[in-house]
């Protein structure tokens, strides 16, 4: 029989640690929920507005009583959190993470865990807001979530923690880490190295004020604002660790930018009309798969 876990332990309280627990509130209402984060302040609102059985001001504390510790902090904090959490875990304690990138990770919580279970994992959802208040149960509802469990990892801990995202809701996928990180360079990391990108040229461009580009930004535009305006902290993490992978897309990015700047320059509009007619069946097709991340109810709260 699958195991199945009674307490949770959840470090990092922002956007995806308060969801966890509200989705864990809503969906395994049996589950006892300890939190803790580093900022007290965060600390303070998770309290204020009952995210959790209990918040703990100290880390070690958070995981005593936890079968299944998660690390909801940035990439970047992954380690010295896992470091904070050791002293304090239980002997058959599962230790999992939400980084959205996976195989420095995996590294880091080796180095910090030696000999416990690990088993990293990715909800690719989340928003562009971040902090305790910022989440909301349903935001893992019809999403995937990737499992990068390495080679040794135990079968029946693995489909544990499959059966735990489930339950909340998400489609479960297992993956090795490497690839993991090229497949989110090309879908989640370029796209928001893009949005950082255009909004900042926009807005620096000398012939447009900001005035402008605030009053005109049309439908595309605004999206990438939205994306843009995610959480510094993450996202620096994020493209320091998952450098190699987003170098390599960010190369062949430039290669086919380059390649559609020369048809524009040689007035050469059919390749521009092949290109735009092959992303449009792109778009087309995610649609038909049921998977249209870019509905504008994305951003829900509930
Ligand atoms: N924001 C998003 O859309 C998604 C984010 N992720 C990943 O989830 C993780 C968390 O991201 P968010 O919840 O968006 O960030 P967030 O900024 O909303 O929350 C992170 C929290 O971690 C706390 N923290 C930092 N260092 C800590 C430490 N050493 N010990 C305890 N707490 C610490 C911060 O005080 C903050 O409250 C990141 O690794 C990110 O890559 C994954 C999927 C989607
Ligand atoms: O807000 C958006 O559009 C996102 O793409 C959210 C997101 C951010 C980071 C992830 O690792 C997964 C999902």
């Amino acid at each position: 029989m699958t195991r199945r876990f009674g307490s949770l332990a959840i470090i990092g309280l922002g956007l995806i640690g308060s969801s966890i627990a509200r989705a864990v509130r809503a969906k395994l209402p049996d589950v006892r929920v300890v939190g803790h984060d580093a900022d007290a302040s965060v600390r303070d609102t998770a309290r204020a507005i009952e995210l959790c059985d209990v918040v703990a001001d100290d880390a070690v504390a958070a995981v005593a009583e936890a079968d299944l510790v998660i690390l909801a902090v940035p990439v970047g904090r992954m380690e010295e959190a896992a470091r904070a959490i050791a002293p304090g875990l239980a002997p058959d304690a599962i230790v999992s993470d939400v980084g959205s990138s996976k195989a420095g990770i995996a590294e880091a919580l080796a180095r910090a865990l030696p000999g416990r279970t690990v088993i990293p994992a990715h909800p690719v959802a989340g928003t562009e807001n971040s902090g305790p208040a910022a989440g909301f149960a349903t935001l893992f509802e019809g999403r995937w979530c990737i499992l990068t469990p390495a080679s040794d990892a135990p079968a029946t801990e693995v489909e544990a923690l499959a059966a735990f995202w489930k339950a909340l809701g998400a489609r479960v996928e297992t993956m090795d880490a490497a690839h993991h990180d090229m497949v989110l360079a090309v879908t989640s990391h370029l796209p928001h190295l893009i949005a950082y990108t255009i909004v900042g040229t926009a807005s620096e461009l000398e012939e447009v004020t900001e005035s402008e580009v605030i009053k005109y930004s049309a439908g595309g535009f605004r999206d990438f604002t939205r994306i843009a305006a995610s959480d510094p902290v993450m996202w620096r993490d994020v493209f320091l660790a998952n450098k190699d992978a987003v170098l390599a897309t960010l190369q062949r990015f430039n290669e086919d930018l380059t390649a559609l700047q020369q048809a524009i320059r040689r007035g050469d509009g059919a390749r521009l009309e092949d290109w735009f007619t092959r992303t449009r069946a792109i778009r087309r097709s995610i649609i038909e798969q049921g998977q249209d991340d870019a509905a504008p109810d994305f951003g829900r709260k509930h």
